[in-house]
């Protein structure tokens, strides 16, 4: 390990005095505007993971110097080990090390965490659109190089390109080709096979209206667009060339305003959906006749899907077990209408991506959406093979055509983490098929009216939870005071917990009516 080049490292990019950081659910995130050191670090942190697994990691960088922006360095990790306890206590000892404590901490983590220091390691690099990205993501090739590790620098990609490149990596290939192009054509040709016969049989030409939140996502849709069958006609709004990343536009706006972003012209009942802003999550929406915003949001995603691929898999006869899985903040509706209606099992999770892919992992079919529009589906090596070989071995004309289907499914599903991209196109193929409207979709349920919160306290931490978050265990009495109210009203439940990524706590309810939640 080359000590010096940390020491010359560590004095040109000092650590801001007092700076203390918190992993959350996604990643680092921090108020900081010197954020470099926190890159150096996880470049270095990549590189001992790498070590002791023998596989790739990703670093993927949608931070910025300016504190107006969200901040986030996400970790890829094929194990998803680097989000668990051990590997989130050893980043956050790094992340928070002072820069003359630096050697030590890495020494005890190689010990403690059974690090090969000689051993070859392999870090895949991307970044967003944020303006200071591409100062940050060199401070992470300068932490791995330090390390002495090998890295691959994508550039500009989106978070879930970058998931896509590491696990074709790590599986040598058979997941696809490790490159932008192999993104394209993997999901392109299953997007063409699957909606061929909709596009022959007369359907319209499919148009979509679609809002980037001025980020990556811009880009690199404009890059697929070649790939697109002809009958198949994105536009695409808020590419970043005119106004700043999220600048009223975005999923995440779109969501808690309830409204279109700027610039997107609705007319009504035209299809339109905005993604996030590194495009890992996506939101539909469209307005009716008498000028009312609808929107279709993650839990209906999950829905659309969860009733397609059940369809499916009852069509091939397999009995291959499926789940929904969703966190505290799906909307009750959803829930009842997944279980009574759809009947498929539901599991509620802690909040964050991580809790979500992991449980999803139990099924041969998981399907996992926050509310928020971040998810996908999950096959299991099982289901993957029983599927593709019923796709080309099974007799049965109509299960075969179900499997084959279903074959398409799985490979133009980003599996590696939820994707703006492949989500977009998974919906698109099954409103093609299934020849549904927008208005259609969103007619399965209807929301219960809800509110989302949050409140400013001394010390978030007072609040503990259990049950998915969904009850206080402290500070004590909260809880009892919640059921008090909670008894009051119909079709009601409120819960509060601490946010994993902001110094809030967050308040949520829901009832029969608006006012009453
Ligand atoms: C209610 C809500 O939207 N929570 C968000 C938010 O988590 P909190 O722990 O609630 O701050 O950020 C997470 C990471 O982006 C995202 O996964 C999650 O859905």
């Amino acid at each position: 390990m080359d000590f010096e080049g940390l020491k010359k490292y560590s004095a040109l990019h000092p650590k801001p005095a007092g700076l203390t950081l918190q992993y959350g659910t996604a990643g680092f995130r921090s108020e900081a505007q010197q954020l470099d050191h926190i890159m150096f670090r996880m470049g270095m942190l990549a590189v001992l993971r790498s070590r002791v697994t023998g596989a790739t990691i990703g670093v993927m960088v949608t931070a910025s110097h300016n504190p107006e922006e969200d901040n986030g360095v996400k970790l890829v990790d094929p194990l998803g080990e680097m989000l668990h306890p051990s590997w989130e206590e050893y980043a956050t000892h790094l992340a928070n090390a002072e820069d003359q404590e630096l050697q030590k901490i890495v020494t005890e983590i190689c010990q403690k965490a059974a690090v090969n220091q000689q051993k070859d390691a392999s870090v895949f690099i991307g970044r967003d659109t944020r303006p200071s990205s591409k100062e940050l993501s060199q401070a992470v090739i300068d932490g791995i190089s330090v390390l002495g590790g090998q890295y691959h620098d994508y550039g500009l990609v989106t978070t879930p390109q970058l998931h896509y490149m590491v696990c074709c990596q790590n599986t040598q290939g058979q997941y696809g080709k490790p490159t932008l192009e192999g993104y394209y054509q993997k999901l392109s040709r299953a997007f063409t096979e699957l909606i061929k016969k909709s596009l022959s049989s007369g359907e319209a030409q499919r148009q979509l209206k679609i809002d980037c939140a001025n980020g990556i996502g811009a880009l690199k849709l404009a890059e697929m667009e070649n790939y697109f069958p002809k009958e198949v006609r994105i536009q695409i709004y808020n590419d970043g060339t005119k106004e700043k990343l999220n600048h009223l536009c975005g999923a995440d706006f779109v969501k808690v305003h309830q409204k279109p972003p700027k610039g997107l012209d609705m007319k009504p009942n035209e299809s339109c959906c905005s993604f996030d802003g590194d495009a890992d999550r996506i939101v539909y929406y469209y307005q009716d006749m008498a000028g009312h915003f609808h929107l279709i949001d993650g839990d209906k995603i999950a829905t659309l899907i969860s009733i397609f691929l059940k369809e499916l898999l009852a069509k091939v006869g397999q009995t291959l077990k499926m789940a929904v899985v969703q966190t505290a903040y799906a909307n009750g509706s959803s829930t009842r209408y997944l279980e009574e209606t759809v009947q498929v099992p539901v599991h509620c999770v802690k909040t964050g991506v991580k809790h979500l892919h992991h449980k999803a992992q139990e099924f041969d079919v998981g399907v996992y959406f926050e509310a928020n529009g971040h998810g996908t589906v999950l096959f299991s090596k099982a289901a993957e093979s029983t599927i593709r070989q019923l796709a080309k071995e099974e007799k049965d004309g109509a299960k075969r055509e179900a499997a084959v289907v279903l074959e398409n499914m799985i490979d133009l599903i980003n599996q590696t983490v939820g994707d703006a991209i492949s989500d977009m196109l998974v919906i698109e193929a099954i409103l093609a098929m299934k020849g549904l409207t927008l208005q259609q979709w969103d007619a399965l349920y209807a929301d219960f009216p809800s509110r989302l919160l949050k409140v400013q306290v001394a010390d978030r931490q007072v609040i503990d939870t259990t049950d998915a978050e969904r009850r206080a265990v402290t500070p004590p009495g909260l809880q009892e005071k919640i059921d008090a109210l909670v008894k009051k009203y119909k079709l009601s439940r409120a819960f509060v917990r601490p946010s994993g990524t902001e110094d809030v706590v967050r308040v949520y309810a829901e009832a029969d009516t608006q006012v009453r939640a």
